[in-house]
């Protein structure tokens, strides 16, 4: 009998993002602040009658095996292998996907995917990983996978995979993505980054007002975000997630984001093609309910 489970791959949100200071490898130490939202992207896992993995959803401008849902199986097979782990007989999964998070957009949707994706096999294959195992295959992905298998909103230090569960008040945002793809590579090399923002403790972070080391220079490459981070800071606090592109508006009520959503579709024009989304955000990470 085929068994189907869908599971949630959610956005996050950098509240801050600080830059202290770049390492040998080219990475850069991080202190971050991450936050879920309730918007996420879902995946469905079928299992097969056989031992093949299939994505079955295309995505455009990504190639199947840059699929960082691909990357992640692959790392779970060799870790398998490599521990002697054993596979259930016919271990052949169809991975389908309902794609709602903008690709490229500083929420960390690819990450989110991968870590979904670890987390769901571990449990379709009866693998019994824990958390911990699945964080260190996670971290040969991407910098930003293992907060998604963590779950829970965290302080980030390193290159954003030391966490520090923390609980954080969760607001409603409305979430504007430019139109304008960011390659988190080309924003920390270029030379104009601000990198040697002091390490500081975690209290006094959460009493300063949250900035992101990433902003000025997005700001100076992109007039748009420059141009839309002016206009909404006029009705509320706005500030880029992550490299980029998407903003977040800090909302005092779900109300309050839908009329702010109604402003921008007022100030902006629809050839500009900026879409936005209302969400709340959450401690605890929606991929745990399903
Ligand atoms: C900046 C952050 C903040 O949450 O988010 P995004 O804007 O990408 O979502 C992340 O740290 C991104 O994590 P992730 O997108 O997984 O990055 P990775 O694939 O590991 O790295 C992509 C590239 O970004 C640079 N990079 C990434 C993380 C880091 N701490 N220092 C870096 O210098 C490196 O040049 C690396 O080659
Ligand atoms: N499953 C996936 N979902 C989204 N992007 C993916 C996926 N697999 C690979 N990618 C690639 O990773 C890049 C970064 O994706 P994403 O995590 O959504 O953005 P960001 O790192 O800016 O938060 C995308 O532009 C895309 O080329």
């Amino acid at each position: 009998m085929k068994e189907q489970k869908y599971w949630l791959s959610p956005a996050k949100l950098n509240l801050f993002l600080y830059i202290t200071g770049r390492r040998t490898d080219g990475y850069h130490n991080l202190q971050t602040l991450f936050q879920f939202v309730d918007y996420c992207d879902t995946l469905c896992f079928q299992t097969r009658d056989d031992d093949q993995i299939c994505l079955m959803t295309e995505f455009v401008g990504v190639k199947q095996e840059d699929n960082l849902i691909i990357k992640a199986t692959q790392l779970l097979l060799r870790y398998i292998n490599q521990h002697n782990l054993l596979l259930p007989p016919h271990y052949g999964v169809d991975i389908t996907v309902d794609k709602k998070l903008p690709m490229g957009g500083g929420l960390g949707g690819g990450s989110s995917n991968a870590a979904t994706t670890l987390l769901a096999l571990n449990q379709l294959w009866n693998l019994s990983l824990t958390t911990q195992q699945l964080m260190a295959i996670g971290s040969q992905i991407g910098a930003d996978v293992p907060i998604f298998i963590y779950g829970h909103s965290a302080f980030a230090q390193g290159i954003g995979d030391q966490l520090t569960p923390i609980d954080i008040v969760e607001k409603w945002y409305l979430v504007v993505k430019p139109n304008v793809d960011i390659s988190t590579v080309d924003i920390f090399t270029h030379p104009q980054l601000k990198r040697d923002t002091v390490t500081r403790n975690l209290t006094e972070l959460l009493q300063l007002p949250f900035k992101n080391d990433c902003e000025p220079t997005v700001r100076l490459l992109y007039p748009q975000i420059d141009r839309l981070i002016k206009l909404l800071s006029n009705k509320a606090p706005t500030r880029l997630t992550g490299t980029g592109s998407c903003l977040y508006c800090e909302c005092d009520s779900e109300l309050h984001a839908q009329q702010l959503q109604q402003f921008l579709k007022m100030m902006t024009q629809k050839s500009e093609n900026i879409t936005s989304f209302i969400a709340k955000s959450c401690n605890d990470s929606p991929v745990f309910k399903h």
